[in-house]
């Protein structure tokens, strides 16, 4: 299911959460949707899955709006960070619930994260703690096989073993049954081996969509004599320098950023991680720099 957001604003009175943003996403790939907080994220996943209109532009699904359209929704699946579920329904209600909105649902798979979380189904969910209420989630997502699922910060409470098994069986189940990932963490490096594609918002804007492949070719971080690290950065798209342990570090982003030129100037460069770069690419100094 092709998806594509045109020119879409989203505001609450005068605050644009979304703010102008265009573009598409093709079926079958895990996207990363990155931001700080307040970026936008949440607000543009709820637009993805049809729970809110626009108030500007449009998101088509197929070339339709999901807003109100059972014929799209029951193929989009969002799992939030606050469930919400409904107290005191068992977990195997809520399972039997979700079951029925979504048509490609999955009982096998709904038993196996029951197990591989440890999850009782005969548990009621206001006795769930934070933790349970997220693998619960995960399940829903995981299990409702939906062609679009969508998952917005969903560990909140779970500890790293168990955060661990949801990107395994994440992935498992993405190989298994191919379908539109869209993931949206702030735990950046623990997930972005997953990421084929990474959407990075800013206040409400797109900074960039690009591949995680693209992104991270394009980063470099260098090191070494103070004097040298400014001869091989003038000129250069720097993101942050700082001084370590009497030498010059400093991260760059652009085009045709070479680790052996690096080395010609005595310097040692490595390529920078997914979240150092979120990290750089977002700080509010950076004004209205566009990397896109
Ligand atoms: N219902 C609402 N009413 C008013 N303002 C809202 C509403 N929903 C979101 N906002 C505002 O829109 C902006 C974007 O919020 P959103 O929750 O989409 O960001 P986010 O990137 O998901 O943040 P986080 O990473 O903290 O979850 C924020 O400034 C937020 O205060």
């Amino acid at each position: 299911m092709k998806i594509e957001a045109k020119s879409v604003t989203k505001s609450f009175g005068t605050k644009h959460a979304v703010n102008n943003l265009s573009f598409d996403l093709e079926t079958n790939k895990i996207y990363g949707l990155l931001g700080r907080n307040g970026a936008g994220k949440t607000t543009l996943m709820q637009l993805l899955a049809g729970h809110t209109l626009p108030s500007n532009g449009e998101i088509l699904v197929n070339g339709e709006q999901p807003f109100n359209n059972r014929n799209l929704t029951k193929d989009i699946c969002l799992v939030n960070e606050s469930n919400n579920f409904i107290k005191r329904l068992r977990i195997k209600d809520i399972l039997k619930v979700a079951s029925l909105f979504y048509p490609n649902w999955s009982w096998e798979c709904a038993n196996d994260l029951l197990h591989t979380f440890n999850l009782n189904p005969k548990l009621k969910t206001n006795a769930l703690s934070k933790g349970m209420e997220s693998s619960l989630g995960i399940i829903i997502g995981l299990a409702s096989r939906a062609k679009i699922t969508i998952f917005d910060e969903p560990y909140i409470g779970l500890d790293a073993a168990a955060r661990f098994k949801f990107y395994d069986v994440l992935l498992e189940e993405y190989e298994k049954h191919p379908r539109t990932i869209i993931l949206s963490t702030h735990l950046i490096d623990e997930v972005s081996n997953l990421f084929e594609e990474v959407i990075l918002m800013r206040s409400g804007e797109l900074l960039f969509h690009e591949t995680a492949e693209k992104l991270v070719e394009a980063s470099m971080i260098v090191s070494g004599d103070r004097e040298a690290v400014d001869r091989f950065t003038k000129g250069k798209n720097v993101l942050h320098e700082s001084m370590l342990a009497g030498r010059k570090v400093a991260t760059m982003f652009g085009e045709g950023l070479s680790v052996e030129e690096a080395a010609d100037y005595g310097l040692h460069a490595e390529r920078s991680s997914i979240q150092q770069l979120m990290v750089y690419m977002t700080e509010e100094t950076r004004g209205g720099i566009k990397y896109a």
